[in-house]
């Protein structure tokens, strides 16, 4: 678990030195005016499709502190809320994210929320309807969310979901939206932008993977993911050759079953080889 204050990203837009997010559609207006309702939002979509870069775009826009939580199965609400703990003797409470973002008025983002305890949804529910609340049964208070407060959350729909998923009750409580992978052309721009490849080099890879991902669903749980675009063009960049790069990327991150990736490296070798 990780719980950090808006964390510099790797890029930065340069004129406002906010964390580099190329929109897709229209949702930094509606993440805008969740906030602004106080609404709290889930975004679904695959792994590396951009959700963590775009929520800590907004939370540096929103001027607001970002407190990141990555969810697993074993993360229970006390992780969220706080716990006491034993300090140079004495017992002292120490506030979890989810308190720290409620009483400094900053952006909570649980990312793969379904991974979750079950315990989670009980301080979830109070703070994501109308009473915006985050009850602390032990210390006994009843934290009131300023209005600067948001909750975001995130789950990827596509994969091992059959058995964990949100109860209506939870995913209603949220203003929602999609994402996917970007359109080829602003793909393009974000591999380039992140790797330093050219764009033309860097369009060739988006092909590349929009081939790739049609196989999804026959072979391949996930489609390639656009992080992984970026990791191959950033070794690309650096000198490493294209079939070796793209192996290391696009192929053996995404399937341990050999016939698969002798499928991959088929596709691969038809646009480069
Ligand atoms: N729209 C975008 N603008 C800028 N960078 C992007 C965008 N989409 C994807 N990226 C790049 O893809 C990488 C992965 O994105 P990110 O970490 O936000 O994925 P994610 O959807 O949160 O994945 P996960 O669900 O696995 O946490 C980013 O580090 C960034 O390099």
């Amino acid at each position: 678990m990780s719980h950090t204050a808006t964390a510099p990203a790797a890029v930065h837009d340069l004129e406002r030195d906010l964390p580099y997010y190329e929109p897709v559609g229209n949702e930094c207006a509606l993440f805008e005016q969740a906030y602004e309702q106080r609404l709290p939002l889930l975004l679904k979509g695959p792994t590396g499709c951009g959700k963590t870069r775009f929520v800590s775009h907004m939370a540096a826009k929103l001027g607001r502190p970002l407190f990141t939580v990555s969810c697993h199965d074993d993360l229970t609400a006390a992780d969220l809320t706080g716990r006491y703990l034993l300090q140079g003797g004495e017992t002292r409470w120490v506030d979890g994210p989810l308190t720290r973002a409620v009483r400094e008025g900053g952006i909570c983002y649980l990312d793969e929320v379904v991974e979750a305890r079950k315990d989670v949804t009980v301080v979830l529910h109070p703070l994501t309807d109308d009473r915006r609340m985050l009850p602390l049964e032990r210390t006994g208070e009843l934290l009131e969310a300023p209005k600067d407060f948001m909750l975001v959350v995130s789950y990827n729909p596509g994969y091992q979901h059959i058995l964990k998923s949100l109860k209506p009750s939870t995913r209603q409580r949220f203003v929602a939206m999609s994402f996917d992978f970007p359109p080829p052309r602003v793909e393009c721009d974000i591999v380039s932008r992140e790797s330093g490849l050219s764009h033309e080099r860097c369009a060739a890879l988006v092909n590349l993977a929009a081939r790739l991902r049609e196989l999804k669903g026959q072979d391949l749980e996930e489609g390639v993911s656009t992080r992984l675009l970026v990791y191959c063009a950033t070794l690309i960049n650096a000198g490493m050759p294209i079939l070796e790069a793209t192996r290391a990327t696009l192929v053996e991150p995404l399937s341990d079953d050999l016939d698969v990736q002798e499928g991959l490296m088929e596709a691969i070798q038809a646009t480069f080889g």
